[in-house]
């Protein structure tokens, strides 16, 4: 026994191991380099890391297009974050991607800017502080920076990492990652059953637990909450959609048979007769009852004293009485349908039906937890209530109405929505002025008994007004990207929440620290270059000038030459310098060199960013104007690929570009990066390995104030 298991098992184990990758080792000894054999895998990892394969971008496009599977070594990655889109199996990835690709077009990624330019001031805020002070690690401030926009952006959800030097979340997913590198650079932590004798798998345990549970405690709910709250409203809306169809074929039925003559009494005498007649019928209960009250006045024609029933004290004002109509009377009187056409079944006016299940599910959202998480946003925008009063302290008498409505209105977005829309700050903010004007439509056709059967509504000017800012209002709730996702992948019959969840965590880690790493190392390449970072602050205060005007979308175009200074810092530190593949059938490169079955492929995104034949003999310099549109010329598109290329690559290439511009933007316009400054065109930066690669020293920058 003992033999069997020491001896001939690992014997068997490394001859079927030899055995299944023979095709390999056959093409691996025909790499020119030679060199090193090892005992188990033979010359097999030579496919990982040789340049020949990983660097020519003619090979690379064939591999990127051909090779969409990822390598066996992302299941260190797959059991964190499950089967979200970037680590999934093909199978699992296409019908994903297909989902995914639309919430990032560019209309959405645009209407993200306000969040970018938020958490950027935050994060300018924040660098500020340091300013005048020695060196110092740029890295949490910059990736509390992406994490909190991710967050907002993909969950609707402010965390406030900014806010938080150690905000758990970063802890645990920087612990995780560098668990998982490590995993995939030491073979002997790679079986789970070796891995959990090792003490990393007692922290692996406890980060992804950690990592959980900050899904649990902030995206569960939202997750759970919108996706509830969306199956019930598509399945409202097709009710409601169904019965209009259904009254449509009944109506169209009875129009064939009418003749015009007929029509026309049926429109002007005998509808509104049988109206009045109906109307006064089913009401009769209501004015016997009208009847009996003691003040008699006045009956009107069509509604007789049913109008009493309105705003009668004697029915409003008694405890006991009341107490019993609000546990009976549930359902909102029918007026509230003015109303409903604006929200829809939001819970406030739904019918009882409707109502009850999103109670059930509201309810939790409003926790005394959840309900502490908003301090922050209260005293936040109570400060700027207080600031915009104080301005008008000592002044005459003013209504204070539209700076506390404003308040509130800031208040509700931002934590309702995530979306800080800064009615405060704008005195004419468009959401209020739609959702004032909108409220007196619904109040005028209340009490406006002409305006209230929809076919005589549309014939009034009111109704013009009331679509306009019915489309206003709605075009002003932001989509997050879980509504997105729930609504791409189908509302209903769409993503499980489970399935929700892996893409949402995915998309938190591919944005968090592959943007962070970008703003981090164009820091420093403006720290080494203090000519280029000269020219980027002329280019701010030719668009800025000195004012303290809000970024706005427009001024993204306008930033060229920044634009350029990203793209380079892109080019010589890419966030993610390679990428593995898994080759699931054998592939014969344009270069000649073929790919075995079941070998791992690494893609070299940093080889082809420094190949002199394709960016000259000057390639490892750091150069912007590389990238002027009369110099520029990518003479092969994987020669540039910072977000990879073919059909997987990045999603959120322009959300990436935005949050970063955005970023480097609100820092610059208040502080300057000091120089320290490199002796030579070719930037020297020290750099690890840990699924991105980062500089070792976090970013190390010193600030001085602009102003
Ligand atoms: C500078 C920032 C970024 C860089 C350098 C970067 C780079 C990459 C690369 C190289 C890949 C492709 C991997 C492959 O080809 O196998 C990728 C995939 C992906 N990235 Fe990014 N990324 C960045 C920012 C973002 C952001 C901000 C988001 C989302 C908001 C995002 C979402 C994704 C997703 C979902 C995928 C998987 C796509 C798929 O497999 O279909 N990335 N990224």
């Amino acid at each position: 026994m003992l033999l069997l298991l020491f001896v001939a098992v690992p014997v068997l184990w490394v001859l079927l191991f030899r055995y299944r990758r023979r095709r390999m080792y056959e093409l691996a000894s025909k790499i020119p380099d030679g060199g090193l054999e090892l005992p188990v895998i033979g010359a097999a990892h030579k496919f990982i890391g040789t340049t020949e394969v990983a660097t020519d971008p003619v090979d690379l496009e064939m591999v990127l297009k051909t090779c969409l599977e990822k390598d066996d070594l992302h299941r260190f990655l797959r059991n964190i974050i499950g089967y979200g889109g970037i680590f999934a199996p093909v199978p699992i990835w296409r019908p994903r991607r297909k989902i995914l690709l639309p919430a990032f077009s560019p209309k959405i990624v645009d209407s993200f800017v306000p969040v970018f330019v938020d958490q950027s001031r935050k994060l300018a805020e924040k660098l500020e502080e340091r300013a005048g002070e020695n060196k110092f690690s740029a890295w949490p401030f910059i990736s509390s920076y992406t994490l909190d926009s991710v967050c907002e952006t993909a969950l609707g959800v402010k965390i406030n990492a900014q806010g938080n030097d150690k905000s758990p979340f970063l802890v645990e997913l920087n612990s995780i990652l560098q668990l998982a590198c490590e995993r995939i650079f030491h073979l002997w932590l790679q079986p789970d059953w070796l891995y959990k004798l090792f003490p990393q798998h007692k922290k692996h345990e406890h980060s992804v637990k950690a990592l959980h549970s900050f899904t649990n405690d902030v995206a569960n709910p939202i997750v759970i909450i919108k996706y509830h709250k969306r199956s019930s409203a598509l399945a409202a809306r097709a009710k409601a959609a169904k019965e209009v169809l259904a009254k449509l074929g009944a109506a169209k039925r009875a129009g064939r048979k009418c003749g015009r003559v007929t029509m026309l009494l049926l429109l002007f005498v005998a509808v509104p007769v049988l109206w009045v007649l109906l109307f006064r019928y089913r009401r009769r209960r209501m004015y016997e009852l009208a009847s009996k009250i003691p003040d008699g006045g006045l009956e009107l024609p069509v509604i007789g004293a049913a109008h009493k029933f309105i705003g009668t004290t004697e029915v409003a004002t008694d405890p006991v009485d009341l107490e019993m109509v609000l546990k009976t009377c549930l359902e909102k009187d029918d007026l509230h349908r003015f109303l409903r056409n604006i929200i829809g079944y939001g819970g406030i006016f739904a019918p009882v039906p409707i109502w009850r299940p999103r109670r059930k599910i509201l309810l939790p959202a409003f926790s005394p937890k959840i309900v502490d998480s908003f301090v922050p946003v209260f005293v936040d925008q109570s400060r700027k209530l207080a600031e915009k009063l104080e301005e008008r302290a000592g002044e005459n008498k003013f209504s204070a109405w539209p700076f506390i409505s404003s308040y509130t209105l800031d208040s509700v977005c931002e934590t309702a929505l995530g979306v800080k829309i800064n009615a405060q700050g704008n005195d004419k903010s468009p959401f209020l002025v739609e959702l004032n004007s909108i409220l007196q439509l619904a109040c005028e056709r209340i009490f406006h008994l002409w305006l209230q059967p929809d076919w005589l509504y549309k014939l009034f000017p009111q109704h013009k007004k009331h679509e306009h800012s019915v489309k206003a209002l709605h075009s002003f709730t932001n989509d997050t990207f879980l509504d997105l996702l729930i609504h791409f992948s189908g509302g209903e019959k769409g993503y499980s929440n489970l399935e929700l969840r892996e893409e949402i965590l995915t998309l938190t880690i591919a944005a968090t620290d592959t943007s962070a790493t970008a703003v981090g190392y164009t820091l420093k390449m403006l720290a080494k270059y203090p000519d280029i970072q000269q020219k980027v602050l002329q280019e701010l205060d030719e668009v800025f000038g000195d004012s303290d005007r809000l970024f706005e979308k427009e001024d993204l175009m306008k930033l060229k030459y920044l634009e350029r200074v990203v793209k380079e810092t892109l080019r010589l530190f890419p966030p993610v310098p390679f990428i593995i593949r898994k080759v699931e059938e054998e592939v014969s490169l344009p270069s000649g060199r073929v790919l075995p079955a079941g070998s791992g492929v690494v893609v070299t995104i940093w080889g082809a960013h420094r190949d002199p034949h394709y960016w000259g003999p000057d390639a490892e310099q750091f150069d912007p104007d590389r990238f002027l549109p009369e110099r520029f010329d990518l003479k092969h598109p994987c020669s540039y690929m910072p977000f990879s290329n073919g059909p997987r690559n990045c999603v959120g290439y322009q959300y990436a570009l935005m949050s970063i511009k955005i970023a480097l933007t609100s820092v610059l316009r208040s502080c300057r990066v000091v120089p320290d400054m490199e002796p030579s065109a070719t930037p020297q930066i020290r750099v690890k390995l840990d699924i991105m690669m980062k500089a070792v020293d976090g970013y190390e920058i010193a600030l001085e104030r602009r102003k």
